[in-house]
């Protein structure tokens, strides 16, 4: 079986684990989300990338879900000894390898998607991963100068700082007025993308953010067009449990594009056009049925990766919807 999965970082690499666990022989291809890339110290660092790299080669930390397993921290402190900025964005010592390698490749000429398969060979993450782009496209957010403590006696000015100030320096705690991802426009998906997503014989949506990692890759031009396309089923699982996100604040991305916190509005939001199918979780039984009457068939089951077991359970129940669709399909051609 041919699965596609479009991921972002921690909730997108967990799913992979159980949707491995459920499938093992499955041929399963990753577009990951590249628009958290960030510029360090002259380093090119993709976040989500890494870790669905790092927690299915076992090299991640577990208990963070990003970084480094065994981590040590002498480069930041050297860093801080010399009071470089910024110094809100955690880069570990072996993290810093990757960052390095990836790098150096890029600047020799090797695309990122080439510079991700070098790094795969490493940690054998068991899919293949492929970046939504070889293009650089970089979120931004748009917020108020005065919520920043800048310019306090100019309010209402507003400017756009990258996705990783927005999350990491203030925690989504300044209101987000616009998500920008810078580049977009002129992107174009990574080779091998297009082609995975038209043979495909399911595509999931794990429960990745719907805005800043599912919408971002949505957003290059042609992938959502070929998603549409496909003669695969398409199927997601709610990352809103209960009307919040199970982890994160995605509530925060999601109010800047008029979308409510709901199992019900994130599936809408995706739209029937796109989505075949839309598993909630057990407690947000009551969604089920105003999302299918938006045509998107719809159950609810557990929905929280509290180990691999339940996360497998989880995967194989996006597979038997995909299924089920896919009977309805023929039955009704
Ligand atoms: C930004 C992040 O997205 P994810 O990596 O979970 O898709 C989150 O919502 O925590």
């Amino acid at each position: 079986m041919r699965i596609v999965v479009l991921a972002g970082g921690i909730g997108g690499a967990r799913f992979l684990r159980g949707l491995k666990a459920a499938e093992p022989q499955a041929d399963i291809t990753v577009v990951g989300n590249t628009g958290d890339d960030i510029h360090l110290f002259g380093l090119k660092v993709c976040p989500d990338l890494d870790t669905v790299m790092y927690t299915l080669g076992e090299g991640i930390n577990e208990e963070q879900g990003w970084g480094r397993r065994d981590e040590t921290w002498s480069i930041r402190a050297e860093m801080a000894e010399y009071g470089v900025e910024p110094t809100w964005f955690g880069l570990g010592d072996r993290d810093y390898a990757t960052h390095i390698v990836r790098t150096q490749m890029m600047s020799a000429g090797y695309p990122l998607s080439a510079v991700t398969e070098a790094l795969c060979a490493r940690w054998q993450p068991g899919v293949r991963l492929i970046p939504m782009s070889d293009d650089r496209v970089e979120t931004h957010v748009v917020v108020d100068t005065a919520e920043l403590g800048e310019d306090a006696e100019h309010p209402g000015v507003r400017r756009a700082i990258h996705f990783q100030e927005y999350w990491v320096k203030h925690r989504a705690s300044v209101t987000a007025h616009a998500i920008v991802p810078v580049g977009i426009e002129e992107a174009k998906p990574a080779p091998g993308v297009l082609a995975a997503i038209a043979e495909a014989d399911v595509i999931l949506f794990p429960p990745s953010n719907p805005v800043v990692s599912i919408g971002t890759i949505l957003g290059v031009p042609g992938i959502r067009d070929a998603l549409v396309e496909a003669s695969a089923p398409v199927v997601g699982l709610s990352p809103i449990v209960g009307g919040a996100p199970v982890r994160g604040m995605a509530d925060k991305v999601l109010e800047a594009v008029g979308v409510e916190t709901s199992a019900v509005a994130v599936a809408k939001h995706y739209g029937p056009g796109l989505l075949d199918g839309w598993l909630v979780d057990a407690t947000d039984a009551d969604a089920v049925a105003p999302v299918e009457e938006a045509g998107i068939r719809c159950r609810a089951i557990p929905l929280m990766m509290t180990d691999v077991e339940a996360t497998a359970a989880m995967a194989r129940a996006a597979l038997d919807m995909a299924a089920e669709v896919r009977a309805a399909g023929e039955a009704g051609a």
